[in-house]
């Protein structure tokens, strides 16, 4: 559907184990049986009134408004074209075929768990979910989150964040490739939260 080339998935993945080094983060102690919000870079972002809960994941470029708000994510899960901050939080760097030009951005970062689309290997690892968004809450349901909330998922909407790349002056409207980015977000996030696991 997509065109996205399994070679360069794995050439991406291939890079990112060489960068990463054995540093173990544990994101059981981190979400086990904890309530989590997940915020995604839909125009709602900007409405977000209070995050009640333990633990923030942040989905790439909504990192960028919540750092700018004073809000550091507990977790950014990220391929790296949304993300130009770097607190010191702890980060799940998705590898694929379109972004190798921006593995550097992975210097920026102490704490890093790398994944990929590909059969895990060395320090690459296959978690699921397809979108930064949906693969925050595939995360936040395998390490035994007790509660997962939502911020800033506007699945169904015909807009783009404005958070979603740096470059974006305001919300625009969605691309194709978005639009059926964002179904498939929207169907693991349900299927992931209806698991009862
Ligand atoms: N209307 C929306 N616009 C942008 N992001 C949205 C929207 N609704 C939900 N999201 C969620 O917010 C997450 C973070 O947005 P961002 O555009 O930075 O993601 P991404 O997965 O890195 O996308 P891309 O493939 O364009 O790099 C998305 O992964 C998606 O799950
Ligand atoms: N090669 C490649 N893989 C992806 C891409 C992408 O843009 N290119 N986007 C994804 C979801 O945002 C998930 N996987
Ligand atoms: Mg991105």
């Amino acid at each position: 559907m997509f065109g996205f080339k399994e070679i360069d998935d794995y050439k991406s993945a291939s890079i990112l184990n060489e960068i990463l080094s054995d540093n173990p983060v544990d994101l059981l102690n981190i979400l086990n049986h904890k309530e989590v919000a997940v915020i995604g870079a839909g125009p709602s972002l900007e409405k977000i009134d209070k995050i009640r809960e333990e633990v923030i994941i942040s989905a790439d470029g909504a990192t960028n408004y919540l750092v700018s708000k004073g809000i550091i994510p507990d977790i950014i899960v990220t391929d790296l074209d949304g993300i130009e901050t770097f607190p010191n939080s702890v980060y799940v760097v998705h590898a694929h075929g379109n972004n190798i030009n921006l593995l550097h951005k992975v210097y920026n970062m102490t704490k890093v768990i790398g994944t990929a689309q590909v059969s895990p290997f060395g320090r690459i690892n296959l978690f699921g979910g397809f979108t930064d968004g949906d693969r925050a809450v595939v995360i936040a349901k395998k390490f035994g989150a007790s509660k997962i909330i939502l911020y800033g998922m506007d699945f169904d909407s015909n807009l783009i964040g404005k958070f979603s790349k740096p470059y974006l002056l305001s919300d625009v409207p969605i691309s194709w490739i978005k639009r059926n980015k964002l179904k498939i977000a929207k169907e693991i996030v349900k299927l992931t939260l209806e698991q009862n696991l």
